[in-house]
């Protein structure tokens, strides 16, 4: 399992001319590291110093951080597996007009499964991405930076998840099913593009 390779095994196997992981797995592995420091900053604005509001706030985040991990380091080994059932259907003989039409099936069925993985890796990051900004506007000050870089993993995670969605809508022939999820992807970007903006200005006020 790709979450199971130390750091560095990761980054090789990723750099190596072998297809797998790709852009999906990278982006949710940034998105688990972005929940992650936001957890961080949430453990350490839980201290006897804190006013009780700011412990709400971050046994709250806490919670939520823990799913969110939980799922996109599942995300990692998932997105491989997504898109290598792509690279197996494409593999499927095609010699028959029968061949032809069950790995055409195989192929399109394929795509829509390694769009919807990132799609999900997508809303988790829209949630890293709050709760970094929770984080960077009533946790811990002295670690803001850290709140800061957890948005800034989410954005990238976000941004990522959504074009490796939008690369696979492109080889969707149900335009139907095509056109639905790029709006919905759209609207993540957007949303994202939103809470990065906040994210800067609250670390501007923070940390300067
Ligand atoms: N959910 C999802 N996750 C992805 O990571 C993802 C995706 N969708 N959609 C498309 C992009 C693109 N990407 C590639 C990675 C390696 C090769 C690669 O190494 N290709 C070899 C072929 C390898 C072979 O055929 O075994 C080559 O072109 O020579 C290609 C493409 C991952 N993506």
């Amino acid at each position: 399992m790709l979450i199971n390779m130390t750091l560095s095994e990761f980054i090789d196997e990723t750099a190596s001319n072998s297809p797998a992981p790709g852009g999906g797995s990278a982006s949710a592995l940034a998105g688990a590291l972005g929940a992650s420091l936001s957890s961080m900053v949430a453990e350490l604005s839980m201290g006897k110093e804190m006013d009780e509001g700011t412990k709400n706030k971050a046994k709250g985040t806490i919670r939520i951080c823990k799913d969110l991990i939980r799922e996109l380091k599942e995300g990692v080994d998932k997105d491989t597996q997504a898109f290598n059932r792509v690279m197996d259907a494409f593999k499927m003989p095609k010699a028959t007009e029968d061949e032809k039409n069950k790995r055409s099936e195989a192929i399109q069925e394929a795509m829509k499964e390694a769009a919807e993985l990132p799609y999900e890796t997508a809303l988790l990051c829209i949630d890293v991405m709050n709760v970094a900004l929770d984080m960077l506007k009533a946790g811990n000050k002295n670690a803001a930076s850290d709140a800061a870089v957890s948005g800034f993993m989410g954005y990238a995670a976000l941004n990522g998840a959504v074009y490796n969605i939008k690369i696979n809508l492109n080889s969707i022939k149900d335009t139907e099913y095509a056109n639905e999820m790029r709006a919905q992807a759209q609207g993540l970007i957007k949303e994202g593009d939103l809470l990065l903006e906040k994210i800067k200005s609250a670390a501007k006020e923070t940390i300067g």
